[in-house]
């Protein structure tokens, strides 16, 4: 078994989790509110941004010009998707500019990024591709899940479309090839590790959703 097909299984469970969660549920079938999706997708471009450089610092630890186009091209399209939000989604969904301004990271929003930007600068290459990995599977994945039952007429098809498209799943396979080259060289502590990681950045892409679902804020 490839190490990327060993880590999905033993995240299988957590993956159930996250496929069948209100917002996600409520994502597919169109219900999902739009104050919900609103902030989701404030969130998210703070996100983005911080996946993006944490995404350059992966592409400066490459072991190969491969490795360093495939990540730096990773950078530049997380960018270009975070634009496309305040473009597109923002427009259609009436965030200003301003409200975009004022709106803090949330709290689930800090901890993932906080998390990617340590991990991108301290941790070695292969970790570093591990705590990156769910962040494109888990979407991948999610992405196809919801447009097989996703309701006609939905108002989030665009958002879906992005996730389920080929384009996006052929940049999906790319890393998780990346991932396997890696840790087929890599130490049994090393491949421990991204053991780790990987289920560090699932659990927090759960916590990134269910706190759009509760509009999380500061609590002080
Ligand atoms: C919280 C959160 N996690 C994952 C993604 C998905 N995603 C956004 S950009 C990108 C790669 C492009 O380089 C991927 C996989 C998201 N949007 N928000």
């Amino acid at each position: 078994m490839s190490f990327t097909a060993e880590i999905w299984q033993e995240n299988a469970a957590l993956f159930e989790t996250i496929r069948t969660m209100p917002f996600n549920q409520e994502l597919a079938d169109g219900t999902l509110s739009q104050e919900r999706f609103r902030h989701y997708m404030i969130q998210d471009a703070h996100y983005l941004i911080a996946f993006g450089r944490a995404l350059a610092v992966a592409a400066a630890k490459a072991d190969n010009t491969d490795e360093i186009v495939q990540f730096a091209h990773g950078a530049h399209t997380a960018i270009i998707v975070e634009r496309s939000l305040h473009a597109d989604f923002m427009e259609q969904f009436n965030v200003s500019p301003a409200t975009f301004a004022a709106t803090p990271l949330s709290p689930a929003t800090h901890h993932y990024s906080s998390y990617l930007i340590a991990t991108a600068w301290s941790a070695s290459y292969p970790v570093v591709l591990a705590a990156l990995l769910p962040c494109f599977w888990i979407y991948a994945e999610i992405g196809r899940d919801i447009l097989a039952r996703a309701a006609k007429n939905n108002p989030y098809d665009s958002w879906i479309s992005t996730y389920a498209g080929e384009e996006f799943h052929a940049a999906v396979r790319g890393v998780i090839a990346t991932v396997d080259r890696v840790a087929s060289v890599a130490s049994a502590e090393t491949r421990r590790d991204m053991h780790i990681a990987y289920t560090h950045a699932a659990k927090l892409e759960w916590m990134f959703w269910d706190s759009a679902y509760r509009l999380e804020q500061w609590p002080v």
